[in-house]
């Protein structure tokens, strides 16, 4: 095989609450993750001149060690000795810093790519012990699917699929450091925990609006203090036939649950037409296993 295209897809977190703080800083969480089918497109090719290179086609984004995709790529041929030259294409499509794990998705992708592109026969759980070494929120991409993080987000378990169903995100035109929201959370004022357990339940029960009735992120309170128009998207979304709403990771973006494809189209639509937000989606929640 010379050549591997992948799909990297964002997540969403359907509960994100935070339970403690390390000494070296990190937060100990307890999430529900969730894949949605928005994507980047990734290309791996083996190249005859060794080295690793990495090309965009978002101007902006770096191309070198800064790139998550390329810091994956460094890592895997550090540590498996790989001594072909790798060249990765890299079309962007998720927004950037929008607490959809765009960069972490990248890098998994470029995880699992290498395995299969140089035949490594690493396990999903040696990709993940690598891909912690870069952040948090890369074990979770790489394993995909409904799944409870725990730890700093490495600690993970399996959950049944979650129910499908239509998803729009929007995301406002604010950049949002996910460093910065953690660092301003007082954990002891965190008002208002989200029921992780009836999250779970509503997923074994596939009960969709239990599930969306329970979401819950504790992030908001900081990010939406600073950026109200989190609020606003979040009721807009609820007015148009979400069953529930909730901004994802650290945010900007938001999120809305639909049980029906048309209210999904007509509260995009609305966001579209009578708010700020530019990028704005209409998805789905994916289950398939990564390929
Ligand atoms: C908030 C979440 C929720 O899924 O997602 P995003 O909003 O980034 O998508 C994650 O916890 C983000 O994970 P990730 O983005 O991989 O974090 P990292 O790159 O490892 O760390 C970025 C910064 O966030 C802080 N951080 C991260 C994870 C964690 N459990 N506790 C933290 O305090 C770290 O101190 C670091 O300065
Ligand atoms: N391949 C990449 N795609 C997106 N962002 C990247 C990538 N590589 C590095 N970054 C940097 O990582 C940071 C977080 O990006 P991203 O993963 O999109 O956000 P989030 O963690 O909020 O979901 C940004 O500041 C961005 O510049």
């Amino acid at each position: 095989m010379h050549e591997i295209e992948l799909k990297a897809r964002a997540k969403i977190n359907l509960t994100l609450d935070v339970v403690g703080k390390r000494p070296d800083g990190y937060h100990e969480v307890e999430m529900i993750m969730q894949t949605v089918n928005l994507y980047d497109y990734i290309t791996i090719r083996k190249m005859r001149a060794p080295g690793i290179k990495l090309k965009t086609d978002l101007k902006w984004l770096p191309e070198d060690e800064r790139n998550l995709a390329y810091k994956a790529a460094k890592l895997m041929v550090e540590t498996y000795n790989i001594d072909q030259g790798i060249l990765i294409e890299l079309k962007k499509r998720i927004p950037v810093a929008a607490g959809l794990a765009g960069g972490s998705s990248d890098a998994a992708a470029v995880f699992v790519g290498l395995n299969t592109l140089f035949d490594l026969n690493l396990q999903k759980t040696d990709l993940m012990d690598l891909g912690v070494k870069l952040g948090a929120d890369i074990p979770y991409c790489i394993l995909t699917g409904t799944a409870l993080a725990q730890g700093i987000g490495e600690r993970l378990t399996k959950l049944p699929p979650m129910p499908f169903c239509h998803v729009v995100i929007a995301k406002p035109p604010i950049s949002v450091s996910t460093a910065h929201v953690y660092k301003s959370l007082n954990l002891e004022e965190i008002s208002f925990h989200p029921n992780t357990e009836e999250v779970i339940e509503g997923i074994k029960k596939r009960d969709l609006r239990k599930i969306a009735k329970n979401l819950g992120n504790v992030l908001e309170s900081v990010t939406i203090k600073e950026h109200p128009i989190i609020e606003e998207i979040k009721n807009t979304l609820v007015e148009y036939g979400a069953l529930g709403s909730l901004m994802s990771g650290s945010g900007p973006s938001v999120f809305g649950l639909f049980e029906n494809s048309k209210d999904a189209q007509a509260a995009a639509k609305e966001l579209r037409l009578h708010s700020k937000a530019k990028d704005i989606f209409v998805t789905t929640i994916f289950n398939r296993e990564r390929v």
